[in-house]
């Protein structure tokens, strides 16, 4: 049947804030509301091809997880003219992939309480992830958001000289949700349309399912390991073995009890590395963590 087209009508395209063979997401305002969404277009999947199941997890997952701190939020989702469309809270500063990039191009270290601070949200958005038997498959740092409040939406926003602002990070709170739900999968009957290699554990390659919310466990160690400066991961060769050896390199611009916890996250037994409860209650995490 023709419906009337809802994008259109409902939006006002601002920007296009990200391309790639999945689709096109873009800034839009929604004409009703006035608040802006990060909308994604993607081509209607084939019927019963993987990239379908993707687009009825992510659905699926949003419809489960309702609302959450740390998890970008969902509002909607339809079918039109041959397209997959779905509507997400806008997160403004952008993705951790881009932050750790142009930290790297300014040179900039991130300090330990912003490397624990985000450790600890993204790992408070997994607990709730996995309160409800659900697990992401493809933590990484491109599928982590960035929001910053006081931050004037409008005006230009002159990215300050080093990767945070101190004034930022005082004043306007710097929040990380969870986002891109395509490869979330049941912890029970677990159905895996393998993520990033670049931050899969061995055991996943392997198709060893029995502990998948231990497989993003692993693959936030790396992505924390890689904000703390660890440098671009690799997605094979020796350098990826000794990583899946449960070895990372000490660049010593960090405490060893947060490294021995970041190696502790990727330890090659899944049942050894600390459940996002044990995360979130670490004292090395905590306001007090080892100095
Ligand atoms: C490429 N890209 C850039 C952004 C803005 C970051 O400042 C972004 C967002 C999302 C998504 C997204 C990811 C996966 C599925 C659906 C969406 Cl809308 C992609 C995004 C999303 O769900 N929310 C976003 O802010």
């Amino acid at each position: 049947q023709t419906s009337v087209p809802r994008y259109h009508k409902e939006f006002h395209e601002i920007c296009l804030i990200g391309k790639g063979e999945f689709g096109s997401v873009h800034k839009c305002l929604n004409r009703l509301d006035g608040c802006t969404y990060a909308v994604k277009k993607s081509l209607m999947p084939v019927a019963g091809s993987p990239n379908e199941r993707s687009a009825l997890n992510e659905v699926w997952a949003h419809a489960v997880l309702g609302q959450h701190p740390h998890v970008v939020r969902y509002y909607s989702a339809w079918a039109e003219n041959g397209h997959m469309i779905i509507q997400n809270e806008f997160c403004n500063s952008g993705t951790l992939e881009e932050l750790i990039r142009t930290n790297q191009q300014n040179n900039v270290t991130v300090n330990e309480p912003q490397l624990k601070s985000t450790l600890l949200q993204i790992a408070e958005g997994l607990h709730y992830i996995h309160s409800k038997q659900l697990a992401h498959m493809d933590i990484k740092p491109g599928n982590i958001f960035i929001c910053r409040e006081n931050i004037d939406d409008c005006s230009v926003h002159h990215d300050s000289d080093d990767g945070f602002d101190e004034l930022d990070d005082d004043y306007g709170s710097v929040t990380y949700k969870i986002g891109d739900l395509g490869h979330v999968t049941s912890v029970v009957q677990p159905i895996v349309e393998e993520g990033d290699c670049r931050y899969l554990p061995v055991e996943i390659l392997q198709e060893n399912y029995d502990n998948l919310a231990k497989a993003d466990i692993f693959s936030l160690g790396l992505t924390i390991y890689e904000m703390a400066g660890g440098g671009q991961l690799p997605k094979n060769g020796d350098e990826w073995h000794a990583i899946r050896q449960g070895r990372l390199p000490y660049n010593g611009r960090y405490s060893i009890e947060l490294h021995n916890l970041l190696e502790l996250m990727i330890h090659p037994d899944p049942t050894l590395r600390p459940s996002t409860q044990v995360l979130t209650q670490h004292p090395v995490l905590g306001p007090n963590g080892a100095k």
